[in-house]
């Protein structure tokens, strides 16, 4: 480090009490040129000085941008369990995946059980969140392969057939797409109403290609992560390249996506450039190998129709209510584990349920078994589906649940 110089010496003034008058102007004289001097040269050491701090104060900008970005380098968010004397246990969000790590100790002087931690590819615990970091790794989830598979999936057949097509094969029969000489679809666009089971289908693909999961919601993108969207963009595209084969989910597209309005709020301008980076990281996409992309919307008429050019998101899959045999499906698979009595008929069950979603459905089941734990018994019977059914109906009645149901 260079030493500053240093600062001239303060002029002395000497007045002889024998001095005649005229020989004490001169000696004043003499003072003030020597005073004048030395102020001009602390004057232009002081702007050196300024000069030089303008350069530190760019050089503290710049470090604390790098440093910013080193903590933006894609981390996994796990939560710390237990902190022992061996280390921490740490459970892997999304996956649920439990180890025991490292952790430095300027770290663990400030980790206690129940603390979200950010951890990295060996597990190691690199960071404490905050609440305000913690919110925005929640607008990304990142699951090594997950748990759906197509048969836990009721109805929609003609769906899973396409999303197979558009999603899978590219992904396990890549060659045979270069053999033929055609491109596979870029990105597919699932859409319907809420709670229809557009996550499980991209969730299954992902489980059938033994491919990470990578899901982020657009909403959240927006919302919480105001300036940051079309970093996350890049960020999830990054994360995809390291974790490949990886299928991206991007759930409630339309919340970047929607068509352009006219007012230019600085919120709008924000959407904007989170949707520009998307799309032009889609146009940069056959180059990066095992990578599938699924968005879904329930607001399919939002949607700015730039995103569903060709090359973009241009295989569009309806993912509707279930009809009658989707219904009786879906309360087949949420009542299997369930210890259902003799009496209880899912058929009419099905057809009591025109009108209702998927999640609906589930949740029907859910509410049927808790009639029957309020009821001290661990057999669901006919009347707990009837009580979960008309409970339901009264919320819809309520306005919380669909008016084709109430
Ligand atoms: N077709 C289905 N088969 C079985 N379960 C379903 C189906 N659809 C929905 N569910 C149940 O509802 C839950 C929510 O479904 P999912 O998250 O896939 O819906 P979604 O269409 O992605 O909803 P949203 O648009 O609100 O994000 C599932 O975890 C599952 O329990």
């Amino acid at each position: 480090m260079s030493r500053s110089p240093s600062l001239p010496d303060r002029p002395r003034l000497d007045l002889d009490p024998e001095m005649t008058p005229d020989e004490r102007l001169e000696a004043l004289r003499e003072h003030f040129v020597k005073l004048s001097t030395v102020h001009r040269e602390l004057e232009s050491q002081l702007e050196a000085a300024r000069g030089r701090q303008a350069d530190l104060t760019d050089d503290v900008d710049q470090l604390e941008r790098e440093n910013e970005m080193l903590k933006t380098s894609s981390l996994y968010i796990a939560t710390a369990e237990e902190v022992t004397e061996d280390g921490v246990i740490v459970k892997q969000h999304g996956n649920n995946q439990e180890v025991l790590t490292e952790v430095a100790p300027s770290i663990r002087e400030n980790l206690d059980a129940g603390d979200r931690v950010a951890i990295n590819d060996s597990f190691s615990v690199k960071q404490i969140l905050e609440a305000e970091t913690d919110a925005r790794a929640q607008a990304m989830e990142v699951t090594g392969s997950p748990e759906v598979t197509y048969e836990d999936i009721g109805g929609l057949e003609e769906q899973i057939r396409e999303v197979r097509e558009a999603v899978e094969e590219p992904l396990i029969n890549a060659d045979q797409f270069r053999e033929v000489g055609i491109e596979p679809p870029s990105g597919v666009l699932l859409h319907g109403p809420p709670g229809t089971g557009k996550t499980m289908l991209a969730k299954a693909v992902a489980n059938e290609t033994d491919a990470t999961f990578i899901k982020m919601a657009g909403s959240e993108l927006v919302r919480k992560f105001i300036g940051e969207g079309s970093r996350l963009v890049r960020d999830l595209f990054e994360l995809a390249s390291e974790r490949e084969p990886a299928v991206i989910f991007i759930d409630e597209i339309d919340a970047i996506a929607a068509k352009r309005t006219e007012s230019k709020t600085s919120g709008d301008a924000e959407v904007q450039r989170t949707m520009m980076q998307l799309l032009s990281e889609m146009d940069g996409f056959d180059e990066r190998g095992e990578i599938r992309i699924i968005a879904a919307t329930n607001r399919f008429d939002m949607l700015d129709r730039a995103i569903l050019r060709p090359g973009r998101f241009d295989r569009l899959i309806e993912v509707p209510n279930p009809e009658f045999d989707g219904r009786q499906r879906i309360l087949e698979i949420h009542t299997q584990e369930m210890n259902l009595a003799d009496d209880v008929d899912l058929a009419p069950i099905a057809q009591q349920t025109d009108g209702l979603s998927g999640a609906e459905i589930a949740s029907v089941a859910t509410e049927a078994g808790m009639f029957a734990i309020r009821d001290e018994r661990t057999e669901v019977r006919k009347v707990d589906f009837d009580d979960a059914l008309e409970k339901i109906e009264d919320e819809a009645e309520d306005g919380s649940l669909p008016v084709a149901f109430a």
